[in-house]
């Protein structure tokens, strides 16, 4: 089947290198929200298994078994450990493409790949010790998604690493299967298998896309099949590499011509006036605009969010929870350094990467701070702040492109249990509004549950709040042209990955009555 990614390069925050595997550039590393190990995580360790704990890998396929190894054991987040793992390997450019590739891909099709090689295991995929089957899928994602690797090839890399890991019988399996593979791909196809008659609408988009069913009935359910389908499908697209211009230190037009002078291709974002969109060339992070606090890497999306709350000079602002800093750093820039930023995050090491952000951007009207976001009501006198943003703790399943992992790992209690969270922070914090002041709340996924129902709740619950229709007319038209709003326009936007190809994200802007 024809799903290869061609050509394309590195673009993101990290240092993700040129992929010729790609139709477009998947942008590396940490996305800026969230960014660190997932809650529980076990600390880092050595990252192969079957004897290659101690030894640099020296392969693509073997760093991105490796990788995919210490993702799943560790419930570590994809983009970091694959940065991690670049950087230590030192790899050909077009090698870390290779290795990207092949552990973004693996992830993301991981349902599709275990349907396929459940039929071909004879004992099952669960009796498997993790590394085999880590190298069966790597191994089975070449063979059925990428056609410029000759399926061959991937089967005598896999026999390779399987004979240096394991045993004779281990490489002697993994031969078997993945010839097997090869000769009944087209039955064993994953869209075949979607194809076949009497299927639900979520087993279909999850065979077809590769989700939890689960998640894609979950889908249907807020936004139908043809829409859930299209949210299932620009999940697996490398995502949109992007930079936000501070424009208290140059013009868009200065920052796309000076990415040019870098190698980097780069246009205007159509979304967010001061986005800049790369579409080839190297790391966004790894410029000298960067560096000097000319720009920073956020999604368009999450550059809308300082734009909604509409912030002004001289106003006194809270960030609830603000690390690493991405709209903090926004909203004083848009307040042209002039107010009162106060940045809080929950987590203490978080601080030094918010007072980083502002330091390198020199917006000094930042002050960061530690402390639950729950507890803020407390700290703080009633009607102490002009705005206050609430960028909850969320799901994250907006941004499965960039952490394909989340939607393996995620589950409705999960969405449950941090709904419940948001709904105790954002009741917590609603009294340090000064009336007539904004409350934005946002959050980078698409449930519901998290979004609109929560801020319907918080409505009933507090009379003085009403949802605030008052956005910029130059943002309401791009979000319009994206087809994230319509007539029906109440103050919230929930932008889907399938709109314009940025993050699943959601904003709400709020009055407090005066
Ligand atoms: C979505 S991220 C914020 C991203 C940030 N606003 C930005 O744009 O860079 C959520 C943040 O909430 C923090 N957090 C989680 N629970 C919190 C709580 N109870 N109080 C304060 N911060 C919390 C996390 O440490 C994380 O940094």
């Amino acid at each position: 089947m024809s799903q290869e990614r061609t050509g394309g390069s590195t673009v993101g925050n990290g240092n993700r290198p040129a992929n010729k595997f790609n139709k477009k550039s998947r942008p590396a590393g940490a996305t800026g929200t969230g960014a660190g190990k997932k809650p529980g995580a076990k600390p880092n360790g050595a990252a192969g298994q079957g004897g290659s704990a101690k030894r640099r890998p020296a392969t693509a396929r073997e760093v991105a078994l490796d990788v995919l190894i210490k993702v799943e054991r560790e419930q570590a987040f994809s983009n970091l450990v694959l940065n991690a793992a670049l950087q230590h390997a030192e790899l050909s450019r077009p090698d870390a493409g290779l290795a990207t590739e092949l552990v973004y891909g693996t992830i993301q099709r991981k349902l599709s790949l275990d349907y396929a090689l459940a039929e071909l295991a004879s004992k099952g995929l669960a009796k498997l010790e993790p590394w085999v089957l880590q190298l069966l899928r790597l191994s089975a994602y070449q063979i059925l998604f990428l056609d410029r690797v000759p399926a061959h090839a991937a089967v005598n890399e896999a026999v390779t690493i399987a004979k240096r890991r394991g045993h004779a019988g281990i490489s002697g399996m993994v031969n078997g299967m993945l010839r097997n593979l090869i000769r009944r791909r087209e039955e064993l196809s994953p869209i075949a298998a979607a194809g076949q008659p009497g299927l639900s609408p979520a087993r279909r988009i999850a065979l077809r896309h590769s989700y939890p069913e689960w998640l894609a009935a979950r889908w249907i359910a807020a936004y139908g099949e043809a829409a859930a389908e299209r949210i299932c499908a620009a999940g697996n697209e490398p995502p949109r590499a992007s930079i936000r211009v501070n424009p208290l230190r140059g013009t868009r037009e200065n920052a796309i011509s000076m990415l040019a002078d870098a190698g980097i291709e780069a246009e205007a974002s159509t979304l967010s006036p001061y986005g800049v969109v790369a579409r080839r060339g190297g790391s966004l992070a790894d410029t000298i605009g960067f560096r000097d606090g000319r720009w920073s890497v956020q999604d368009e999306s999450s550059m809308l969010v300082a734009q909604a709350a509409q912030p002004a000079a001289g106003m006194t602002v809270l960030d609830c929870c603000a690390a690493p800093g991405g709209k903090s750093t926004h909203l004083a820039e848009l307040m042209g350094n002039v107010g009162r930023v106060v940045a809080n995050d929950l987590h203490p090491h978080k601080r030094a990467l918010i007072e980083q952000q502002a330091e390198r951007l020199g917006l000094s009207c930042i002050e960061a701070v530690t402390g639950d976001a729950a507890e803020l009501g407390s700290r703080f006198a009633p009607s102490s702040f002009d705005l206050v943003l609430l960028d909850a703790p969320c799901s994250g399943l907006g941004v499965v492109a960039r952490k394909p992992e989340i939607k393996w790992t995620k589950s409705e209690e999960d969405i449950a249990a941090i709904a419940s969270i948001q709904h105790q922070l954002i009741d917590s914090i609603a009294n340090l509004v000064k009336p007539g002041g904004r409350l934005v709340y946002s959050t980078c996924t698409i449930e519901r549950d998290e979004n609109e129902r929560q801020i319907d709740r918080f409505l009933q619950q507090h009379p003085d709040y009403e949802l605030d229709t008052n956005w910029p007319d130059e943002l309401l038209a791009s979000l319009r042209e994206a087809g994230a709003v319509g007539a029906d326009f109440r103050g919230d936007v929930q932008l889907l990955p399938s709109h314009v190809g940025s993050d699943g994200f959601y904003i709400a802007t709020l009055r407090r009555r005066a």
